[in-house]
């Protein structure tokens, strides 16, 4: 497999406070890659550097050979890289179709204002975008909920809502933060499903997960931070075997 997402020697601090030193991985283009750690070892941080929220002080991050650090949230969506975040932020009072048409307004040439105009060639653009909106809300499975209003849905659903107005965006890589949260055992079993599809459809997939047997049964490779430092990476038996991720994370519940 060839590396997608290459990080390399990225830092980032907020005054004293070291949240990331010197953090390097290799993402490979087709796997799920899982980012662990302990509360505050740093993962969102890394999310919000890798996706152009935070700038980095120090260090790289390339997508297929591009610079991403240094750019806007929405040039690294456009450069391919999409993401959901911790906390579900969906347009609540939008329908489900009508919140993955405005991941859909990224890929498309006229936009949002050419939308607003109703132009011709926005109008074809709009009709050919719901109809990938429809197709892409049936992938993750609540096409039955595309006019429903996102916060009618119910929770793993606006999971699934999130992920598919970040698939709308047509990215190389997704990356969820922390997409089980808050779901019940049907729901995380569902969502195990999904990613699993999206990863046989093409997707690269990068997750952090506090859900150590989800990630461990789910991903190809992870890695595990902990105050910041990288301290393993490799396939999840070798990193579940690791003494320093058993010591700093998995404790007692080794897998
Ligand atoms: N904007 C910020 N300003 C100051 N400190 C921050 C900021 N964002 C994160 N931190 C600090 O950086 C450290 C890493 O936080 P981060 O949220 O990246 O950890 P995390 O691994 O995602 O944790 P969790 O699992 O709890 O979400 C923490 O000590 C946190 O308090």
């Amino acid at each position: 497999m060839s590396a997608l997402l290459t990080v390399t020697g990225v830092s980032k601090a907020f005054g004293g406070l070291q949240a990331l030193s010197d953090v390097s991985l290799q993402v490979n283009a087709g796997e799920i890659f899982g980012l662990i750690g302990p509360n505050g070892a740093g993962k969102t941080t890394l999310f919000n550097a890798l996706t152009g929220l935070y700038s980095v002080d120090r260090g790289e991050v390339r997508l297929d050979g591009a610079r991403l650090d240094g750019r806007k949230p929405h040039e690294v969506l456009k450069a391919g890289l999409a993401r959901t975040f911790q906390n579900i932020r969906l347009f609540a009072e939008m329908t489900a179709l009508e919140n993955v048409l405005v991941g859909r307004h990224a890929r498309t040439a006229s936009g949002v204002l050419g939308a607003v105009l109703r132009l011709p060639a926005a109008r074809r653009e709009e009709a050919d975008s719901r109809a990938r909106a429809h197709a892409l809300l049936e992938r993750v499975g609540i096409a039955s909920h595309a006019r429903r209003l996102a916060k009618n849905l119910s929770y793993g659903d606006q999971r699934r809502l999130e992920i598919a107005r970040a698939l709308a965006t047509e990215p190389t890589i997704l990356a969820l933060d922390e997409p089980a949260a808050g779901m019940n055992p049907a729901e995380r079993a569902a969502l195990r499903e999904l990613l699993l599809q999206l990863q046989a459809g093409g997707v690269t997939l990068l997750l952090i997960e506090h859900d150590v047997k989800l990630v461990m049964g789910l991903c190809n490779r992870l890695a595990v931070l902990d105050y910041g430092v990288k301290i393993a990476e490799g396939t999840p038996d070798i990193v579940g075997r690791d003494p320093k991720v058993v010591a700093a994370y998995l404790g007692d519940e080794a897998i």
